[in-house]
């Protein structure tokens, strides 16, 4: 499919869960978002047909997120059978981590081989603080049994924040030194819960890039590039085994390259993060919709995708949080 920009949507990131076992600071409040009821959270089937349908449509490239993509019953199952859809080129998870280290072979067998995981600092207390609870180890652990495994490539994902992981930039980048991980830094965008910090915490890539030079030397751009269908720009250091991204979706928007569109845990294909506009699929898949009829509402959705979000001049709010939306 092509927008009216020119486009080309090949890449559908779909929400299976709007559950969470951790409660990032800047993701949700702490008593967390009122889920959908079961009923109104899609069936693992009817996720199964949208997947199909946009398949028809030249999607190929699929990403689980959530909430906690993990925490959904039937995730393995799930999985399995995307992966035997023909047309499917790329799945991939975003995760927080914490169920890696009992559910990383599983995944691996259903067909997922490569995966992004949320990691803000590398200090334990630090990591109990902005998750609300979560045990640094637990992830950590997974991570190395993903690596393991042999998943590649694994992406550290770490949103900056001011004054709180400031002092570990070139720590994450010295990772790089070690393991065979893509350290990402992702630049806080006001969505939901961080509405009201990003003012205080935000912090540009080009800050990030910096601080990490005058640690470490001079970056240089990534040769081969890192596999992936999203917007972070790669760098390495000398002799390193995994690479440094930088997603700066504020600083310096990349929806001109925009390729994909979400389908949120409750069943609406969402056009942009940033814009409350929604699709409402759902309905017609219970009412027994024929493929032209849902091919339609992709068609309706990539009507609806606007050229870029509007973050820095004031855009209303998102309607919804990353963890409802799909982050
Ligand atoms: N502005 C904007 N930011 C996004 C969008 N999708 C993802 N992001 C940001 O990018 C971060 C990383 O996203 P991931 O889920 O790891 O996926 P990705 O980096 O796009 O995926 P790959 O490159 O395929 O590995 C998210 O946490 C968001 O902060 C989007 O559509 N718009
Ligand atoms: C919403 S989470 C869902 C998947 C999974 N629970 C996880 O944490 O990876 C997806 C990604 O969104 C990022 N994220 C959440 N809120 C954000 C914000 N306000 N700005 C930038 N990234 C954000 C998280 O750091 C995480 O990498
Ligand atoms: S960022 Fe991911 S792990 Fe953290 S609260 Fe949001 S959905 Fe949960
Ligand atoms: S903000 Fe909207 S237009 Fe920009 S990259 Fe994200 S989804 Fe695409």
């Amino acid at each position: 499919m092509e927008d009216r920009f020119r486009r080309r949507i090949d890449y559908l990131r779909m929400s299976i869960t709007d559950r969470c076992n951790l409660r990032c600071l800047y993701c949700m409040p702490p008593q967390g978002v009122t889920s959908r009821t079961r009923d109104e959270i899609l069936r693992m089937e009817e996720i199964l047909r949208v997947a199909e349908v946009a398949i028809q449509l030249g999607i190929n490239k699929f990403r689980l997120t959530g909430g906690e993509p993990l925490l959904r019953k039937g995730v393995i199952p799930f999985i399995r059978s995307l992966a035997l859809l023909p047309g499917v080129e790329d799945i991939a998870v975003t995760t927080n981590g914490t169920l890696l280290l009992e559910m990383g072979e599983q995944l691996w067998d259903a067909g997922v081989k490569r995966l992004n995981i949320s990691l803000d600092t590398l200090d334990s207390e630090k990591f109990n603080r902005i998750t609300r609870g979560g045990n640094l180890k637990q992830v950590w652990d997974g991570i190395e049994k993903v690596l393991e495994i042999g998943f590649a490539p694994v992406k550290l994902n770490i949103v900056a924040l001011r004054n709180f992981n400031d002092r570990e930039w070139a720590d994450f980048a010295r990772l790089t030194l070690d393991y065979p991980l893509h350290v990402r830094f992702i630049e806080l965008m006001p969505i939901g819960t961080s509405w009201t910090m990003a003012g205080d915490s935000f912090v540009s890539c080009e800050e990030i890039v910096s601080v990490i030079e005058q640690e470490l030397g001079e970056l240089n751009p990534a040769k081969s590039g890192v596999r992936g269908c999203g917007p972070a720009e790669y760098y390495t250091l000398p002799n390193s085994k995994g690479s440094i991204g930088f997603i700066h979706a504020m600083s310096n928007h990349f929806c001109a390259d925009c390729n994909r569109l979400r389908l949120t845990a409750d069943g609406k294909l969402r056009p942009c993060l940033h814009d409350q506009h929604e699709v409402d699929i759902r309905e017609a898949l219970r009412s027994g919709a024929g493929d032209r009829e849902l091919q339609q509402l992709f068609h309706k959705a990539v009507a609806l995708k606007p050229a870029n979000h509007h973050l820095a001049t004031g855009a209303p709010e998102a309607g919804r949080g990353m963890c409802q939306i799909g982050g």
